[in-house]
């Protein structure tokens, strides 16, 4: 680092709780300086690589704005959609233990605790409906597309509370299912593909119905962005109802803290026989391509920061349309814990992750920082 860079590094500095390059340079600062400034006076003729053009980078990046302008895509507060986790006990507002500052709450409670959100600035959010009754749940999820239920009465709630907020539903069962499987099941435990796909595409029109503007299936059945586009046609509004796909839905352990969230543990096995393998690109490439020759509106791949690759892989393949991604509960909590442990800034670290998430590809995120983005972003 020349003198003259190391001095601007240490004058620009962009976000005050920043922790990396510029407070590494700040150590010892005065010595350094002095020591460059002596190196300078006696290295004065000595051969540089000033003399080759193509060897300078740090002037196109030495100012904020500059460094802004190396992002093809800068964090915005229309990229972010809020989880929320809407109960069926009307007045309950509850911490949830393993999401740090993150609420479960009631239709009573829902309006009020978002209007400082959406005064500063929040434009969309995606419902998940955790029923508490412990009537609620059977072996066809009944209880998801309940005219009476969070999810449906949160959506009319809301379309009337704030007409212009974008309302997405999480479409799947495993909220509202005894087993707690995405879908409904054989006799031998295995998903039963055919009435799975036609429960959920009921559960999506019924949501669509309701007031949401958009509908993401997050069960992963095989040939669901299919029904649910026929269905959504033939009740008439498949033109005002957007289609996002969790196209790559990776199984893993990164959910754990949201099944702790919405209760929904599958009471027995696991989901890898419908989640996708880890390992594995070429399928995700292969449900992103069907997807969207299905008829998806917007591509979805979750979790995020492990899966860069992929989120470029769906820019990639569906480049004419919009990639989300699903910055997951998992991925929340370990930032959390590593920022507690001192490892790194919190609101550092939200946005390293987040911007390597959009350099990878996506335009759209769903994010638990989105309360706080709404505050870093103000200015
Ligand atoms: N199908 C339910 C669903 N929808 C979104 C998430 C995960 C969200 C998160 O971890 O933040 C899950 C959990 C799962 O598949 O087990
Ligand atoms: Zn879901
Ligand atoms: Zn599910």
């Amino acid at each position: 680092m020349s003198f003259s860079t190391l001095v601007n590094d240490l004058t620009y500095r962009d976000r005050p709780t920043s922790t990396n390059t510029a407070s590494t340079a700040h150590t010892d600062t005065r010595s350094q300086i002095s020591r460059a400034r002596s190196y300078a006076s006696t290295a004065a003729t000595s051969v540089s690589i000033a003399g080759d053009i193509s060897s300078q980078l740090h002037g196109g990046y030495s100012h904020p704005l500059a460094r802004a302008w190396q992002a093809e895509r800068q964090l915005t507060k229309s990229m972010l959609i809020y989880p929320l986790f809407i109960t069926d006990n009307p007045d309950e507002m509850e911490a949830i233990s393993s999401l740090p500052g993150q609420k479960r709450m009631g239709l009573n409670r829902v309006v009020e605790f978002l209007r400082p959100l959406i005064q500063k600035g929040l434009k969309s959010v995606i419902l998940f409906g955790v029923p508490l009754a412990p009537t609620a749940k059977d072996a066809l999820g009944t209880a998801a597309d309940d005219p009476q239920g969070p999810v449906m009465a949160c959506l009319r709630l809301l379309r009337r509370a704030y007409p212009r907020l974008f309302l997405i539903a999480d479409v799947c069962l495993c909220e509202y299912t005894s087993h707690g499987h995405c879908g409904i099941l054989h006799e031998d435990g295995s998903l039963n593909n055919n009435l799975s796909v036609d429960r959920v595409s009921d559960v999506a029109v019924a949501y669509a119905e309701a007031g949401a503007h958009c509908v993401a299936p997050s069960d992963m059945n095989d040939g669901r962005i299919r029904a649910i586009k026929l269905k959504l046609i033939e009740a008439g509004i498949a033109h005002k109802v957007v289609l996002m796909s969790y196209s790559a839905k990776f199984s893993g352990c990164l959910y754990g803290p949201f099944r702790d969230a919405a209760g929904s543990c599958p009471s027995f096995g696991d989901r890898r026989c419908y989640q996708l393998p880890p390992g594995g690109r070429g399928l995700a490439r292969r449900a992103i391509h069907r997807d969207i020759g299905e008829g998806a509106d917007i591509i979805m791949v979750k979790p995020a920061t492990q899966y860069l690759d992929i989120i470029s892989d769906a820019k990639e393949i569906g480049k004419d349309m919009p990639v989300a991604a699903y910055h997951v509960s998992g991925e929340y909590a370990m930032i959390h814990a590593a920022a507690k442990a001192g490892v790194f800034d919190l609101k550092t670290m939200a946005f390293e992750a987040t911007e390597g998430i959009l350099r990878a590809g996506a335009s759209i995120v769903v994010s638990y920082f989105t309360p706080e983005f709404l505050d870093w972003l103000e200015t």
